[in-house]
């Protein structure tokens, strides 16, 4: 469904059952969350470029890519991909190689077997991971320029400019600037990157990106969630308001040799760009197959490569007479004291260290608990500590040991719940206490019921990080509830005190099953363990038939007098503050 349904959805189910009493339905059945049919979608990262090994920010873009990915497949939502891989061509990799003193396809070969031996570390569980020097690359662009040629999308004309080899393009003079070295000597450089730029004079293809100005402009309105989250979508506008020059697709091979040779031209190499963009046809099978999946992809980038993303990839595509991808969702950057972490600027985090030292859940959790789309987010170990101790340490963790511990629950089942203990009402602020629950137990299950409808509205929209921050705040209120009512302090040999006990370690365990439900695209493994302890079965565990509480409304639960599964120790270790220096030393 859009995210404009759920959000009507959970605006009816949401504030106006906390006033009334509360349903407690979750609103996620498969009629209504994976919308009316189940479709194919191919989500997609970047592919990275393949000049240095992976780093931190990488990784957060293919976790976001991963959970999105997962959740689908957890909704029941239909056929999915997810593709990722390594960009391989272009100067930049050609002076790396030269400069390591091996070949290029040495050195792209090695730094692509890091980024997929990262990104399985970290869980990352792409169907498709391609690498733009296999053939069948190769192919799909040799094609792809075919088709832009059929369609007199390119000419050959001399072409004069700034040209940026770190940023591989062409730019304007004012998006350049000027600095001074040690010497006294000016030199300009990109204002967005810092990376200098030199004067170039060569014959090259150019697109006729200026023809796809309005083309672009009726896309983007006709489409108004192609570019998400919203400040990014009026970026592109904005950029689309001002020229939009030709664009030079090829170099000299001269100066370019390791890159796929223009069709029919043996003096030019096709631009990296052109090329590393084709990957998102070719792991569908272009120019035969891709039919079944294209359009239908999401692509997930950077805020740095958003241009190539919404101008030069929708407009190359329109002009080889395919249609441009449904949406591409945008996020920002990590950096490291308020500088981006980037490769050329060797200022980057090693996500190896960094799973190791915290855990792949531990630091799945971490990045897209703190990491927002819209805005840049400084990276400190400390923070990770901290975050990561406080709400999957002991809010998550240990209320799971709280509520399964023998001491109060001593046959290790899921116990009963007691409709006298916590009845049904309709207003609770209305009513005297008629169980033991009180207005604010009311409350909280309340929040919890719409916790999966307001995660799934989340994730539709891009929003990973507040779908964490509410279940957060749930994982909270739940601590609150088990606190509040003291369990440990009730006697199990009175009939009464049973019955009240036993509903609240019910309930308690209904809300770690939804938070456990609710997480598995972000956390797998911890959210295994949880479910594992709870005893919830492998197809029990789906995002389109989550319920809560049923026997709030007088509905079986399944669960109920079921044995718990194995104690398997704790749910997520304390991190210890000193970690801190041995990540540090780790990379030194
Ligand atoms: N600091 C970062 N924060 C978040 N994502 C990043 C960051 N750096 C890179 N990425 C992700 O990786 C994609 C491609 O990055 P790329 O391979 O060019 O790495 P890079 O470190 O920016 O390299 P370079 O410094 O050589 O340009 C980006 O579009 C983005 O999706």
């Amino acid at each position: 469904p859009s995210s404009r349904s759920l959000m009507d959805k959970l605006n009816r189910t949401g504030p106006s059952t906390a006033r009334w009493g509360p349903p407690l339905a979750t609103g996620l059945h498969r009629s209504s969350a994976s919308g009316p049919g189940r479709r194919r979608l191919l989500l997609s990262t970047p592919i990275f470029y393949a000049n240095g090994p992976p780093h931190l920010g990488h990784l957060y873009s293919a976790l976001l890519a991963d959970a999105l990915h997962r959740h689908r497949g957890l909704r029941g939502a239909g056929p999915g991909r997810l593709s990722t891989g390594t960009d391989e061509h272009g100067l930049k990799i050609q002076q790396a190689a030269a400069a390591a003193g091996t070949s290029p396809p040495e050195l792209c070969a090695h730094i692509s077997a890091l980024f997929r031996q990262a990104l399985t570390q970290a869980a990352v569980s792409f169907t498709d991971f391609i690498r733009t020097s296999e053939p069948r690359h190769q192919r799909a662009v040799c094609h792809f320029w075919g088709a832009l040629q059929e369609h007199g999308a390119l000419y050959k004309g001399s072409y004069e400019g700034w040209y940026c080899t770190p940023d591989e393009c062409f730019l304007p003079e004012s998006q350049l600037t000027e600095r001074m070295d040690t010497q006294g000597r000016t030199y300009k450089v990109s204002l967005e990157t810092g990376h200098e730029v030199h004067w170039t004079k060569e014959e090259n293809y150019m697109f006729r990106l200026s023809a796809f100005r309005d083309p672009l402009q009726k896309w983007l309105r006709d489409n108004p969630r192609a570019v998400s989250p919203e400040p990014f979508y009026q970026r592109v506008l904005h950029w689309l308001g001002d020229d939009l020059p030709d664009l030079s697709v090829s170099r000299e091979r001269s100066r370019l040799q390791w890159g796929i040779p223009v069709p029919g031209d043996s003096t030019q190499t096709i631009y990296v760009w052109v090329d590393a963009l084709v990957n998102y046809l070719s792991v569908v099978g272009y120019p035969e197959t891709h039919g079944e999946w294209w359009p239908a992809a999401h692509h997930i980038v950077g805020k740095d490569i958003l241009k190539f993303h919404a101008v030069y990839w929708p407009a190359l595509l329109m002009a080889a007479g395919l249609p441009p991808p449904e949406q591409i969702l945008v996020h920002s950057h990590w950096t490291v004291r308020g500088q981006k972490m980037s490769k050329s600027l060797g200022n980057v985090i090693d996500p190896f260290a960094c799973i190791g030292q915290y855990t792949v859940d531990g630091f799945r959790y971490f990045l897209l608990r703190q990491g927002v789309p819209e805005r840049d987010c400084d990276y400190y170990d400390d923070k990770v500590v901290k975050v990561l101790n406080s709400e999957l340490a002991d809010a998550l963790g240990g209320l799971l040991n709280r509520s399964t511990a023998l001491s109060i629950n001593p046959s290790n089942t899921y116990p009963y719940f007691s409709e006298s203990c916590f009845p049904k009402i309709l207003d609770y602020r209305e009513t005297k206490a008629l169980g033991r629950a009180s207005a604010e137990d009311y409350e909280f299950v309340v929040s919890v019921a719409s916790l999966p409808l307001q995660v799934a509205s989340y994730f539709e929209d891009f929003q990973i990080y507040k779908a964490l921050e509410c279940i957060a705040l749930c994982v909270r209120q739940t601590n609150g509830f088990f606190q509040r009512h003291k369990p440990w302090k009730l006697n199990r040999n009175h009939p009464a005190e049973k019955l009240w006990l036993d509903t609240i370690i019910h309930v308690t365990l209904e809300c770690l099953r939804v938070f456990g439900t609710l997480l598995q695209p972000v956390i797998p493994c911890t959210a295994d363990k949880l479910l594992s302890r709870l005893a919830v079965e492998p197809e029990e565990r789906g995002l389109s038939n989550l319920t809560f509480l049923p026997r709030y409304n007088g509905k079986p639960c399944p669960f109920e007098g079921r044995q718990l599964g194995p104690d398997t120790g704790v749910l997520f270790h304390r991190l210890k503050k000193s970690s801190q220096h041995q990540i540090e030393n780790k990379r030194l």
